[in-house]
């Protein structure tokens, strides 16, 4: 039997329906992974990013961080190393988001986007691959700074 692709969530309380949403949309043609909050009530959204952060590297698999912004989540999760995180609101940055940054944790801000937008943005994340060439200098010289 073929073994599904990991796909990691985490959300603050403010982005806990849009990753309901989503894991339910990405279920079952991926594994999904969900590391909180698994409650609505007020909590601290660096906590869930970085649950998530390790799971994301421990995997070698891409991770989608929802909070109000996805301005909180994006900060956290690029404090780590090997972590690339990217904030879009569109398709088009999702794609340029994989394919030129490499990119292996999506934010999205569920007071932001509506659910039908926030399903095409991650899928195409999750589509699109690294195009590799020039970009790769460029992400190691990110990897050097920190
Ligand atoms: O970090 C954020 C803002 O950039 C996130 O959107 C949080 O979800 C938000 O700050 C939570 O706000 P709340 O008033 O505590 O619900």
């Amino acid at each position: 039997m073929e073994n599904k692709k990991i796909l990691v969530f985490g959300s603050d309380h403010a982005g806990i329906n849009l990753k309901r949403t989503l894991m339910d949309f990405f279920h079952p043609e991926f594994e999904i992974l969900d590391v909180g909050t698994k409650e609505t009530s007020s909590c601290d959204y660096p906590v869930y990013a970085r649950n998530l952060c390790v799971k994301v590297l421990e995997h070698q698999t891409l991770g989608i961080l929802i909070c109000g912004t996805g301005i909180g989540m994006s900060i956290t999760a690029n404090r780590f190393k090997g972590i690339r995180a990217a904030l879009c609101i569109n398709e088009y940055m999702a794609i340029k988001a994989r394919e030129h940054n490499d990119a292996n944790v999506l934010c999205l801000g569920e007071r932001v986007v509506g659910v039908d937008l926030a399903k095409h943005i991650a899928s195409a994340f999750i589509k699109t691959k690294f195009a590799g060439e020039r970009h790769l200098k460029r992400i190691e010289l990110i990897e050097k700074l920190i």
